[in-house]
């Protein structure tokens, strides 16, 4: 079970670039925000700022999903908020399974925001017997013997694993097992899967030392004005940075780092 590929090719089978399915969700989030205000429609540049991307890139992002807009009037919020959300496969429901019900597991089984973006809690799974049967954000935990079975009742295809680092492997090894496809992994440690699974990884320590590479610029960009020097943590930094933000991000999406990465 524990081999294959770890990464999707670059280019999905529809044609749309990895890197623009990757900005989907900023654009998503953005939209909504104005849906939510109820502007009818928005510029490509006004747009590309709220989702910290560049303009040009939007527009050709949108032109995988045949979205071209109308010129001098812009692109239609609503619409756009549905194409994306259909492309993306949020406008059916997506029963998940959480793995590994303790801090991390019982906090992402209390989050609100899976439901409003289609991705309903199925079952919550841990190995410890104690668990077995407690609410959790009032669904009863199920124990982790049961896996296989809870998978296949629900017709899960999307698994997050938020066990310690030693189970996930077998973790994700059963939950592929039993028919999942998709596995969101919080544990720290890299899964093998076979081919046709996806695995994103949530990785918040990355993120912080990309957080704590700018702290460190920043300072020495202050020193070095304090100074009038060139800042030399600064510049040592630069390439170190560079490369954290490509492993982050390597298909180089626009906007913020994600969260998330390919595993
Ligand atoms: N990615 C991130 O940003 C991030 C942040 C915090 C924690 N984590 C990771 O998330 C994981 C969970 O952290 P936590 O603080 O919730 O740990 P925790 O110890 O509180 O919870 C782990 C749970 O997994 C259960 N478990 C262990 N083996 C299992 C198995 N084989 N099957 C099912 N359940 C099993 C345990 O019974 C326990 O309830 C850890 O790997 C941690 O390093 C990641």
């Amino acid at each position: 079970m524990a081999t294959g590929r770890t990464h999707r090719p670059a280019t999905r089978s529809r044609g749309i670039p990895e890197a623009t399915v990757a900005r989907l969700p900023l654009y998503l989030r953005a939209l909504t925000a104005l849906s939510e205000r109820s502007v009818p429609t928005v510029s490509s540049e006004e747009l590309a700022a709220a989702a910290g991307v560049n303009s040009a890139k939007l527009r050709k992002d949108f032109s995988y999903l045949g979205s071209y807009g109308t010129r001098g009037v812009g692109y239609d919020v609503e619409y756009l908020v549905y194409q994306i959300s259909r492309e993306l496969g949020l406008t059916q429901d997506w029963p998940v399974v959480i793995v590994g019900i303790g801090n991390l597991g019982a906090a992402l089984a209390n989050y609100g925001g899976f439901a409003s973006r289609g991705f309903r809690v199925a079952a919550l799974i841990d190995a410890d017997p104690a668990m077995t049967g407690k609410p959790v954000a009032g669904i009863p935990v199920q124990h982790a013997d049961a896996l296989e079975d809870i998978v296949r009742d629900n017709g899960v295809s999307i698994g997050v694993i938020a066990t310690p680092a030693g189970a996930a492997q077998q973790v994700c090894d059963r939950l592929v097992g039993a028919g999942v496809t998709s596995i969101l992994n919080f544990a720290p440690t890299m899964l093998t899967v076979p081919d046709g699974v996806d695995v994103r990884k949530v990785d918040l320590s990355i993120e912080l030392q990309i957080l704590a590479f700018h702290e460190q610029r920043k300072a020495g960009e202050d020193a070095a004005a304090d100074s009038g020097m060139p800042a030399p943590a600064a510049v040592k930094g630069a390439a170190a940075a560079a490369a954290a933000m490509d492993e982050a991000d390597p298909k180089g999406t626009d906007g913020e780092a994600p969260a998330v990465m390919p595993a």
